[in-house]
């Protein structure tokens, strides 16, 4: 098992996270689901540094987040929140470059520019240099918004909702950006189809506490899955050999 990264000790937050427990190990690529209002936002807020647990600690490479300052660990965690809003007059390159601010000082302009290219080559948006954030469609905002985290070159990428507003095929596109990153990768997802090419664990959270934790086939085919999104899964073979889970609804 790969060394861990960050880890997250009895979490509790008044609006809804209870108890949680959590380890993250380097490179992994994980899922976080579960119903809306579940907690997965705070948990990510909360491993982000951005909220505050009202009890309970998150460690980044053993060292308590909270004892560290805000610009020490915005280079190792970077985070695409759900509901970003800036200007819409922004210039898609300089909104880019705002991930760079931690880095400022000392300043090195090759590092910069070499950040730039990684995270516009990754996210394929060298065709949208010059234009401004406000003209963009809401899957090509999506893109700049991962641009400007992967700038800031971090070990830990924590991403709300990253393939809202994306047709399928960009959704695709995009998740398949974030398998091949050398990084560790926690990302909200929605979508079990994406989850299951995708990612390699999964986590369950329901009502503020994970209650299911695991590789996919475990987490997908297990009662707590079934009985929160009530849904039976299925597996099945395509022509070209390779298993899809596919889900049904059900009520009872
Ligand atoms: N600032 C707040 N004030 C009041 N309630 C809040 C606040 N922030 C979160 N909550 C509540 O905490 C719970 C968890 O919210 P959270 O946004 O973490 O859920 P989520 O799993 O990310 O949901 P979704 O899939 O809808 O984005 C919800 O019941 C929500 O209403």
């Amino acid at each position: 098992m790969n060394k861990k990264v960050l880890q997250a000790k009895q979490l509790e937050y008044h609006y809804g996270l209870k108890g949680v427990n959590l380890t993250i190990h380097s490179h992994e690529k994980i899922a976080l689901i579960g119903i809306n209002g579940a907690g997965k936002s705070t948990l990510l807020k909360i491993l982000a540094g951005i909220l505050e647990p009202d009890r309970g600690e998150v460690y980044l490479h053993d060292t308590a987040l909270k004892k560290m300052k805000r610009r020490q660990f915005v280079k190792k965690i970077a985070w695409l929140s759900q509901m970003d809003n800036p200007s819409p007059d922004f210039l898609v390159e300089d909104y880019i470059a705002l991930g760079r601010m931690p880095f400022r000082y000392p300043p090195n302009a090759l590092q910069d520019k070499e950040a730039l290219q990684f995270a516009i080559e990754r996210c394929q948006i060298s065709g949208l240099l010059g234009r401004k954030l406000g003209e963009l469609s809401g899957g090509e905002r999506q893109r700049v918004f991962l641009a400007r985290c992967l700038v800031q070159t971090p070990d830990i990428l924590l991403l709300d909702e990253p393939t809202n507003h994306m047709d399928l095929k960009t959704k695709i596109e995009i998740v398949s950006v974030l398998k091949d990153l050398p990084i560790t990768v926690v990302c909200i997802v929605h979508d079990f189809h994406l989850i299951s090419h995708f990612f390699e664990r999964v986590i369950l959270l329901d009502k503020g506490r994970i209650i299911k934790d695991g590789i996919i086939k475990d987490v997908l085919f297990s009662n707590e899955f079934q009985n929160v999104f009530r849904l039976k899964t299925h597996i099945v073979k395509v022509d070209d050999g390779t298993e899809e889970f596919i889900f049904r609804s059900y009520v009872s």
